[in-house]
């Protein structure tokens, strides 16, 4: 009984010290939460005793349909969780919505062998391609239906046999950075811009989701007769969407923009970025939230090529660089950890290498820098086969100020958070691990916003009296 109750004593511990394991349920949330576990064994001891069929330890493209039958992922949709700090301009809504867009019309399409060119105009471009008014070239495809689904796998980079088409992640990258390109002229048509943030907004209110940091590259909007902008008006297309957004939706807390522009550039190029982070910044200083870079990290300059300059804007900015997106142990890669550390990163993005960093994750602890974690993003783009082995896991049980995201749940056809929530809940986390992980998680989202003190004091109260809402209105048998 001495061995038993200290093993009892060790598990204890481990519990107390996990994401949300201090938090007390009152008894209506224990109530909730034991629903929430049965259904949650239910699955996990399912896999357990027939690993055979187990979803999680498959490619995220074989089972994301089966999750929406998932009781567990029904509870979770309808839980409030609180804020998403880490999704990209035109990676997040689904491809039905950008195909939508080439309804729209004065929309030319040319088709290549296994690309296409999409761009707005009030006459053909002048470019050597086949332009054609895209209305013209669905009506005389012949059939419509197919036309548009064909059009469709140019907007996702789901497909039926990702370990055959995508067999490193040089694959999924040429084709996850191909849509980018692809939909970019279309996208950055300035009515199609305004629109499509002022829908993320709408999609994330309906996935229970309260505020957003959105990070953008903030690319050139135009217009029909060929008039461009520079990239400060895309910043305030962003504000005027959101305000816009504000104004029907009252009850959403915000949203504020990341400038997060690619990573692969010199010195001279980050020093244009920078001017223009600091001209966004004095024209929307509430709604400017910081600077990022992006791209795939490993082709991209090493954040350590920069130090001089993001130094020097150090004190100016918020950071939130992506670091440590790498299995590449012991590279430049691997270590912008150190550095965005150092340069006194306010999140980071990913951090996925940060476990073999017992140094950069004590800072992190220390520092309390938040840590996106967008575990389908890492799965689907080639990091972790088996979401078990996903390094968020150790995050969860060491307590870590993790907050889960979703990156470009559009372009892997995933929900704006839910489904970044359910596959932690369930894949990643304990099979014990319950309510408290995932209130701590939505509670989180807040705490690592940037909103200032004041408001973030507001938001939680908001979220706090929605979490309420949900907790008395839960009934187990509606699931
Ligand atoms: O998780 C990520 N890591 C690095 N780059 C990313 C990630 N998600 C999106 N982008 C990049 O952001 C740009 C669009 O804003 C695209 O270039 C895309 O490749
Ligand atoms: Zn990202």
């Amino acid at each position: 009984s001495d061995y038993q109750s200290k093993r009892a004593k060790i598990l204890y511990d481990e519990s107390i010290q996990m994401i949300g394991g201090k938090i007390i349920l009152t008894d209506k949330e224990s109530a909730v939460n034991n629903c929430l576990m049965r259904h949650k064994f239910e699955e996990v001891d399912y896999g357990l005793d027939n690993p055979q069929y187990y979803n999680f330890s498959r490619h995220f493209f074989t089972y994301k349909d089966k999750i929406r039958n998932s009781k567990v992922y029904r509870i979770i949709r309808d839980m409030p969780k609180g804020a998403a700090l880490h999704i990209h301009d035109m990676g997040i809504l689904d491809p039905d919505y950008v195909l939508n867009i080439t309804y729209m019309d004065n929309l030319f399409v040319c088709f290549e062998e296994s690309d296409v060119n999409l761009k707005f105009a009030d006459k053909p471009p002048n470019t050597d391609c086949n332009w054609q008014l895209m209305k013209e070239a669905r009506e005389s495809s012949g059939n419509i239906t197919m036309f548009d689904e064909n059009l469709s796998k140019h907007f996702t980079i789901c497909v039926h046999d990702p370990d055959v088409i995508y067999p490193s992640i040089k694959e999924v990258w040429d084709a996850f950075t191909g849509y980018f390109k692809r939909v970019a002229s279309m996208m950055s048509y300035r009515p199609v811009w305004e629109q499509y943030f002022y829908d993320v907004l709408k999609k994330f209110r309906n996935d229970n989701i309260m505020y957003v940091e959105v990070r953008s590259v903030l690319l050139n909007l135009y217009e029909l007769d060929g008039t461009v902008y520079e990239p400060l008006i895309t910043a305030k297309t962003y504000q005027k969407s959101y305000k816009r957004f504000m104004k029907d939706y009252p009850d959403f807390i915000g949203a504020k923009l990341i400038y997060a522009p690619p990573r692969n550039i010199d010195i001279y190029k980050l020093d244009e970025y920078l001017k223009l982070a600091y001209k966004i910044k004095a024209h929307m200083p509430e709604f400017f939230a910081g600077f990022d870079l992006v791209g795939q990290e490993a082709t991209g300059s090493p954040l350590v090529e920069f130090i001089p300059q993001l130094e020097s804007a150090e004190n100016d900015f918020n950071y939130f660089f992506h670091a440590g997106e790498t299995n590449w142990y012991g590279t430049l890669v691997d270590q912008n950890l150190v550095d965005a550390v150092l340069l006194g990163a306010k999140r980071i993005g990913h951090a996925y290498a940060l476990t073999k960093h017992p140094v950069v994750m004590k800072l992190v602890m220390e520092n309390d820098i938040g840590i996106e974690v967008n575990v389908i993003s890492n799965a689907v783009l080639g990091l972790v086969r088996d979401v078990r082995n996903h390094p968020l896991s150790t995050f969860i049980a060491q307590g870590l100020p993790v907050v889960l995201s979703s990156d470009d749940p559009g372009v892997w056809e995933a929900d704006p958070l839910s489904d970044d929530f359910y596959v932690t809940f369930v894949g990643v986390a304990s099979r014990l691990a319950d309510l408290r992980l995932l209130k701590q998680l939505a509670l989180n989202s807040l705490k690592y916003s940037v909103l200032d003190v004041d408001a973030k004091k507001i938001a939680i109260k908001k979220f706090n009296r929605r979490w309420t809402e949900f907790i008395d209105n839960f009934k187990c048998t509606n699931y």
